[in-house]
């Protein structure tokens, strides 16, 4: 029996929660990503606990309890000032909802509980004296990287074909290798994943994609076919076959999602109807939107500085990198080094602003939004000094 000594911190705090519900003649262990993380010496965001008592058992046990999901046998609880998801031992089957399962059946004891779950990595349990529970030799597949469905692995992914994306998802993050017969049975099943919600599929692939393998496990998400079944990705294997063969892998979501659109060669106008597909935030598009474009502008000829005040730094860092990861050759510190040199580097610095203007008689309207563009743009370009005696100037001899 493998034992963990000095466990973090993390799990020093949930320990009464679990020592609660045993006192209570009740089972309960930690499970999952918890136990998993631990054992790779990786930082432990959260833990889940499962036990024996039924939902309405939990909560007579716990001051201060949230439903979130009691049809499933979840509550969470609140304990020391941290929440925790309790699940009652159960099998589930079937997930159309963005996180629930649809059907969940409770079952009597951790080991049937073990056996539903999705990969052998992620079926350990640890009780409350730090004692891990391993029936399916996940401490072996930990120890040799490998991610293996826990028994037959078709049944897995008609249980949740999400999970057919969790596999390559494990796979980039913790850097393992797709057990064989788990690879064969995503090439027979991924059309399961058409069933999936998209926004669970895209969590999955934007994990993937920010994973520190990411190209290994792209190969793998091409190879086993499972890109068939995703927005907008049908047909397009080709084009999607330089993505494992690129020299870095993109470190934010929006690159992720530039690149991908370049690569893809989706045109300008059909961008924001790919991000859409996707279920992505108004807010990412725009940005994956004005990174494309720099990206662009970039190719086509050297930026004005004025170009360069409006992409902004962070727009500017991101489309650098997208040029590196493509291979293009770009003067990457001369472009940072002409940013970090432009007089004013947000529209907020500037010295005056519209009621400078208005002061000076001019009436609100569509002049003097120009006007006061215009004075951006000789500011931004070193035209005018950032200062209201020169702007005044400048205004001035305008009149
Ligand atoms: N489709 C799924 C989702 C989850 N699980 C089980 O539920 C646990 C918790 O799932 P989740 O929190 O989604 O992922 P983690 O494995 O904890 O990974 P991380 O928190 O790093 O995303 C998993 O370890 C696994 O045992 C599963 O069997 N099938």
């Amino acid at each position: 029996m493998i034992k963990i000594e000095n466990l973090p911190e993390i799990f020093i705090k949930a320990m009464p929660v679990l020592q609660t519900l045993e006192s209570a003649g009740f089972e309960a262990y930690f499970v999952g990503g918890s136990v998993r993380d631990v054992l790779l010496h990786r930082h432990v965001h959260d833990v889940d606990i499962t036990t024996s008592a039924y939902p309405e058992e939990v909560k007579k046990l716990f001051e201060k309890s949230i439903d979130t999901g009691i049809k499933h046998g979840t509550v969470t609880i609140l304990y020391g000032g941290e929440s925790y998801e309790i699940t009652t031992f159960r099998t589930e089957s079937g997930y159309q909802d963005f996180r629930r399962p649809d059907h969940v059946t409770f079952v009597q004891n951790l080991d049937e509980d073990l056996k539903r779950r999705d990969f052998t990595i992620n079926a350990l349990a640890m009780d409350t004296r730090g004692e891990i529970v391993d029936l399916f030799d996940g401490l072996k597949d930990l120890k040799n990287h490998i991610i293996r469905a826990v028994g037959n692995p078709e049944k897995r992914f008609h249980e949740d074909a999400l999970r057919m994306m969790r596999a390559v998802r494990f796979m980039s993050q913790l850097e393992f290798k797709l057990e064989e017969n788990t690879e064969q049975a995503i090439k027979d099943n991924h059309e399961l994943l058409k069933k999936i919600s998209v926004e669970r599929i895209r969590e999955e692939f934007v994990k993937m994609g920010l994973g520190s393998h990411s190209r290994q496990a792209f190969q793998i998400f091409l190879d086993t076919e499972l890109s068939e079944d995703v927005p907008d990705f049908a047909g397009k294997k080709d084009l999607l076959e330089v993505y494992p063969k690129l020299q870095f892998s993109p470190t934010t979501e929006s690159n992720l999602w530039a690149l991908i659109i370049i690569l893809l060669k989706v045109p300008d106008d059909q961008i924001s109807k790919f991000m859409r597909d996707w279920k992505n935030s108004n807010a990412m598009t725009e940005k994956v939107e004005r990174i494309i474009k720099m990206f662009d502008l970039i190719a086509d000829h050297a930026p004005s500085d004025y170009e360069l005040f409006e992409a902004g730094e962070e727009i500017l860092i991101n489309t650098i990198d997208i040029a590196h990861i493509l291979g293009q050759p770009i003067s990457s510190e001369a472009l940072v080094d002409r940013y970090m040199a432009l007089p004013i580097k947000k529209a907020s610095e500037l010295a005056i602003d519209g009621r400078f203007l208005i002061e000076r008689g001019m009436r609100p309207g569509a002049k003097l939004g120009h006007t006061l563009n215009r004075i951006r743009e000789l500011v931004v370009s070193s035209k005018i000094e950032n200062n209201q005696e020169a702007i005044g100037q400048y205004l001035d001899n305008l009149e």
